[in-house]
């Protein structure tokens, strides 16, 4: 029988420290207290079962080959819960300040969902499967991604990053994800989880003390997705702990999802750190849906609700007429399929090209296309495969400046915006560039055939 002084656990403590690695030890050695070595059994107390459960599954041999350096005749490790853990006094970890979300961002009331203590995951959506999901242009490669990482197999690219615009299909996406993982790997545990409950929990465990209980749970997951993350830029210390989460897990190469309704560097006031952490795997964004998807969609969704209102006559061309007409996003044109049936069920009429303009001209209305600056940069720099940051950029090299006059131009067209005002969002140019580009693509346009051709093409692209 060998035993072992403090000093000597403290000794061994470095070595764990760099065999896994900060986080970690962080997280789950730091906090066990050395007790005995009893027969051949070495004790330590814990501040929760779910710590030294998890201690003893993922760290236990590498400690007890460790401690077998040190000691003689050593076999097995216990640990023992610490007898009125929930009132002990915080640890070191759990003594932080109040974060300004507290005071500022979270509700008094916190959301019921959010206080499920053990329960980190918010519900999902048992209609956001991959069978409900159309895949098209704009979101195939976002779709063959959610994929591959629902096979869950060994993790090639971590995080991986989907964004896009409002009601693309990113929850839906990661719903999916999360429903394949359930069924074909039961054993993972799957969290998926906005960033605003993100935070919600991360302030109910501030203000209950509960920190060390959060680190463990959030570590313990092997897959995480957190949706909506641009929710937490500018939330100083909920960025500093989604950081120290995503860092622990990708230490532990667990995979991780995350959504944002733009690109990691595009996301204002979030840290740098983050941004190019987020950047690191790969990142896929889903585009505006184009007239075959929404079509797609629609006839997809068109199957559900003549189930739900069977002999409900759809007469030819209305669903064409929607996609063509309704090009926001497809929440929106869910929305209007289901109205329209609900009208044409109340009213019991069939549902014509005349019901449809009745039942739904405010959404029409609304959804007249307007296009931005910033859609044609993108679908400029798409076009001529340069990035946006360089057409916007200040270099004058021929193969960023024509794609720039080219967008400057699609700008005049069809924006209402003046020449300043694009001048402005062309990284400051002075409205003077902008009219010299214009006039110079109104020439290249008669002289140079792959121009107008490009021009066409984009201005289709734009108006879809
Ligand atoms: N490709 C698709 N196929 C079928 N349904 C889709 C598709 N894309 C989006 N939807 C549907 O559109 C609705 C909005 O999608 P979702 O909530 O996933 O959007 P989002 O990108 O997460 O938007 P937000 O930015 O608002 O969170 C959902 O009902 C979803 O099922």
């Amino acid at each position: 029988m060998g035993n072992m002084t403090q000093e000597q656990w403290g000794k061994l403590q470095q070595n764990l420290l760099t065999t896994v690695g900060k986080n970690n030890y962080a997280t789950w050695i730091e906090p066990l207290e050395f007790l005995e070595i009893a027969e051949d059994v070495a004790v330590f107390e814990v501040p929760t079962s779910f710590l030294g459960n998890y201690v003893s599954q993922n760290f236990g041999d590498l400690i007890l080959h460790q401690l077998s350096e040190v000691v003689e005749n050593v076999r097995r490790i216990n640990f023992r819960v610490a007898a009125n853990s929930s009132q002990r006094p915080t640890r070191k970890a759990e003594i932080v300040d109040m974060p300004k979300e507290v005071q500022k961002d979270a509700p008094a009331v916190v959301p019921q969902a959010a206080r499920e203590d053990l329960v980190p995951g918010a519900p999902l959506d048992a209609r956001f499967t991959f069978d409900t999901f159309v895949v098209g242009k704009p979101n195939e490669l976002a779709h063959a991604a959610a994929r591959r990482v629902a096979e869950g197999g060994p993790v090639t690219f971590n995080p991986l990053f989907l964004y896009g615009g409002v009601g693309l299909g990113k929850t839906h996406l990661m719903h999916a994800i999360a429903w394949e993982l359930q069924t074909q790997r039961p054993d993972l545990n799957v969290v998926y989880l906005s960033a605003e409950q993100f935070m919600y929990r991360f302030v109910q465990a501030l203000r209950d003390r509960k920190m060390m209980d959060f680190k463990q749970l959030f570590r313990s997951v092997d897959v995480l997705m957190v949706d909506d993350v641009q929710f937490i830029a500018g939330k100083d210390s909920t960025q500093e702990e989604f950081f120290h989460t995503f860092n622990a897990l990708v230490d532990q190469n667990k995979q991780i999802i995350i959504s944002a309704d733009r690109a990691p560097g595009e996301i204002k006031d979030l840290e740098d750190r983050i941004k190019s952490r987020l950047q690191c795997g790969l990142v896929v964004d889903l585009h505006p849906t184009d007239y075959e998807l929404r079509l797609g969609i629609l006839q997809s969704k068109v199957e559900l609700h003549k189930m739900q209102y069977p002999g409900l006559e759809l007469a030819p061309g209305v669903l064409e007429f929607l996609a063509h007409r309704i090009s926001t996003n497809v929440r929106v044109l869910e929305g209007a399929l289901t109205r329209l049936f609900a009208f044409a069920s109340l009213v019991g009429r069939p549902i014509t090209m005349d019901l449809t303009q009745d039942c739904l001209a405010d959404v029409l209305r609304a959804s007249e296309r307007k296009i931005t600056v910033e859609e044609i940069q993108r679908k400029v720099s798409e076009h001529y495969n340069i990035r946006l940051s360089d057409m916007i950029g200040p270099k004058r090299v021929r193969s960023y400046a024509r794609p720039r006059q080219v967008a400057m131009y699609l700008c005049k067209q069809l924006t209402s915006r003046s020449l300043p005002e694009i001048g402005r969002r062309f990284g400051g140019r002075d409205h003077t560039t902008v009219m010299h580009g214009v006039k110079r693509i109104e020439e290249l346009r008669v002289q140079d055939g792959q121009i107008a051709e490009d021009l066409e093409m984009l201005r289709r692209a734009l108006e879809a």
